[in-house]
């Protein structure tokens, strides 16, 4: 045993389930404290509020796409933490990371590996990776992020059992398995496993990660505590950097290895929303392009109505309810994220500011 703290990294592709085994793993009755650390595609917070009982220890880091940018984030981040105290140890007992859903996990894994103060100080428990077992085949077929979040996986959650058949998960588990002969495989409804099969593994396998790719643990460019990989063409100097959102874009052109014909779009109003007309617009926009929209969320301010609507959607399916009021003092807005492919991003804001009451 070290003293150093675990960290458990929740990977998955977009809408697999990772905030909810969050939720899950923050509202079990562990008396442990646990810091969270958010990746969030898209620049408006939600994923911060959608966590429950969301306060100081929830951290957020929204880039546009994850690559070196978040991981110089992710290290001050770690940094930071590693900083608090409880009288006589650190302020947290492990800490969770939930990665976006376009992410490559192995970059963040490797934060823990090459940061020469993190390494002394925290320890890698596991990658668990959360599949949705509806829709993962045709997001290993067209997603080599999706293939990736598999692969690196020391364990693998399938969720959603609920909205397939047997054989369905009978052939998903055998195409997981093609892809990570060596993950167990638990299955999942609304992310039900068990925590200690999530957190305190000790399962995170540098061995067989570097039979993956070697160059897993030696920073890129071989100086000290460098944190990016060889595919960064960027003007790495400055660790320090905030959000450095200007080159969050421009990977295309420089053969980064994401996915860009996908968009995070964000929208937001300052009024109250008719909420018959929001669901309405909803509904019918998840009905006639449900197949380009992987994942869609938002919290809506509906008027007359004290507490917030939140929806969420991966395609086709939705699901919304109306959750905590709004606070006293609190910035009464909607917000909402539609990520996918070939979005109309003017369609998209019209339709949503014309639900204005
Ligand atoms: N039917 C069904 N829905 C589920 C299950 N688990 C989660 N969901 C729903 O799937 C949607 C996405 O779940 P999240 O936990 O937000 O997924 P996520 O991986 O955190 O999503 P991103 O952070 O956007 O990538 C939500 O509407 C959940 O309520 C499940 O086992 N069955």
């Amino acid at each position: 045993m070290t003293d150093k703290i675990p960290v458990t990294v929740l990977t998955g592709y977009l809408g697999a389930g990772k905030t909810t085994l969050l939720n899950r793993i923050l509202t079990e009755d562990h008396g442990k404290r646990y810091a969270v650390i958010v990746n969030e595609f898209g620049e408006i917070g939600i994923d911060n509020d959608l966590v429950v009982g969301a306060d100081e220890d929830v951290f957020e880091m929204n880039n546009g796409c994850v690559c070196c940018t978040v991981r110089g984030d992710l290290i001050r981040v770690v940094a930071g933490l590693m900083k608090r105290q409880r009288p006589g140890k650190p302020a947290f007992d492990a800490i969770i990371v939930e990665t976006t859903g376009l992410a490559d996990p192995g970059p963040v894994a490797q934060t823990f590996f090459v940061d020469e103060d993190v390494k002394a100080k925290t320890q890698l428990d596991s990658v668990t990776a959360l599949v949705d077992a509806k829709h993962v085949m045709a997001r290993l077929d067209d997603s080599k992020e999706a293939r990736e979040q598999v692969a690196f996986a020391d364990r693998i959650i399938l969720n959603k059992v609920d909205l397939v058949d047997e054989a369905e998960l009978v052939a998903v588990e055998a195409r997981l398995r093609r892809l990570n002969p060596l993950a167990p495989i638990t299955r999942a409804e609304r992310a039900n496993v068990p925590l200690d099969q999530v957190l305190g593994l000790g399962g995170f396998d540098l061995g067989r990660i570097l039979d993956i790719n070697p160059e897993f643990a030696n920073p890129a460019h071989g100086e000290h505590g460098h944190v990016h990989d060889e595919h960064c063409g960027h003007d790495h100097h400055d660790h320090d950097h905030d959000h450095d959102h200007a080159h969050d874009h421009h990977h295309g052109a420089r053969g980064h290895a994401h996915e860009d014909d996908i968009k995070g779009i964000s929208l937001s109003l300052d009024r109250p929303m008719d909420g018959t007309r929001f669901t309405a617009w909803l509904d019918r926009l998840l009905g006639e392009q449900g197949q380009n929209i992987l994942r869609a969320k938002g919290i809506i301010d509906v008027n007359g109505e004290d507490r917030r609507l939140v929806f969420q959607a991966v395609h086709m399916i939705l699901e919304g309810d109306l959750q905590k009021p709004w606070g006293a003092n609190e910035r009464r807005w909607s917000r909402a994220v539609f990520i996918g492919r070939e979005l109309d991003e003017a369609a998209l804001r019209a339709g949503f500011e014309a639900c204005a009451a």
